[in-house]
């Protein structure tokens, strides 16, 4: 679940409000579509769930931690409650497809025996399994963005941040990788998708969130075109 209440950031180092009262609330198991145009406080928004930044004001709730009253030491705890998925993958280029994935968990000591049986059960979710051996750049964009899911996906996070990513793909597979979104959804993930594309938005429709200016005004449920067909 994330929560904003009278949520507003000001940088310091620009003066620039980039998000003004904002109140928010995504609760476990739902989808939303975050859009905006550039500079309407869209990462602002998604830094303040990462605690990547603090709140100037107002009180940020995600994954039952209180982000103004963690600790430092309570980050990590936090994160590992949240995948993310960036544009630009971030893959480890000398690592295998299975490599990268394990990683995620190898970093916090998970036991060998269940690195051995999740890692390829997450690598087939996202239809990757014949490729478990093949370096980064042996992937398409779309093959490689599927393992930056499954790294999302493997230490079973409650929430799935998705950070534009589908700005690096062919279109065509932009649509693919949203169905993986969604049927990780339908699996009980909450996701959180942020995107330019409107045409993604409009094929599948849901709750979109639209900021602009630091303000939310727009936050509805719609149906999608694919829902027409
Ligand atoms: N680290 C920072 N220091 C100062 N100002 C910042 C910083 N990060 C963002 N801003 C400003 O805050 C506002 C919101 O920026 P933000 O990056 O959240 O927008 P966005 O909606 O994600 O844009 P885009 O779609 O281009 O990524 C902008 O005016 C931006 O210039």
């Amino acid at each position: 679940m994330v929560e904003f209440q009278d949520v507003s950031v000001t940088y310091n180092s620009s003066g620039v409000d980039a998000l003004n009262k904002i109140n928010l609330k995504i609760n476990d198991g739902d989808f939303a579509f975050v859009v905006g145009p550039s500079g309407a406080g869209k990462s602002t928004l998604i830094k303040l769930v990462l605690k990547e930044i603090d709140a100037t004001s107002g009180t940020v709730l995600v994954n039952g931690f209180n982000l103004k009253k963690l600790r430092r030491g309570k980050v990590p705890a936090l994160r590992r409650t949240i995948g993310v998925v960036f544009q630009d993958f971030r893959l480890i280029p000398t690592m295998t497809v299975y490599e990268n994935v394990a990683f995620v968990l190898r970093v916090i000591d998970a036991p060998a025996k269940y690195i051995r049986s999740r890692v390829p059960y997450v690598i087939s979710l996202v239809g990757l399994s014949d490729k478990a051996k093949c370096y980064p750049t042996e992937l398409s964009g779309g093959e490689q963005q599927r393992v930056a899911l499954a790294r999302a996906l493997v230490n079973d996070p409650q929430l799935i941040i998705a950070d534009e990513p589908t700005g690096n793909i062919d279109p065509a597979l932009s649509y693919e990788i949203v169905e993986l979104l969604k049927s990780i959804n339908e699996c009980g993930t909450t996701i959180l998708m942020v995107t330019h594309e409107h045409d993604l938005v409009r094929y599948f429709g849901g709750r979109i969130i639209n900021i602009n200016k630091g303000s939310i005004d727009f936050d509805e449920v719609v149906g999608g075109a694919q829902d027409e067909s």
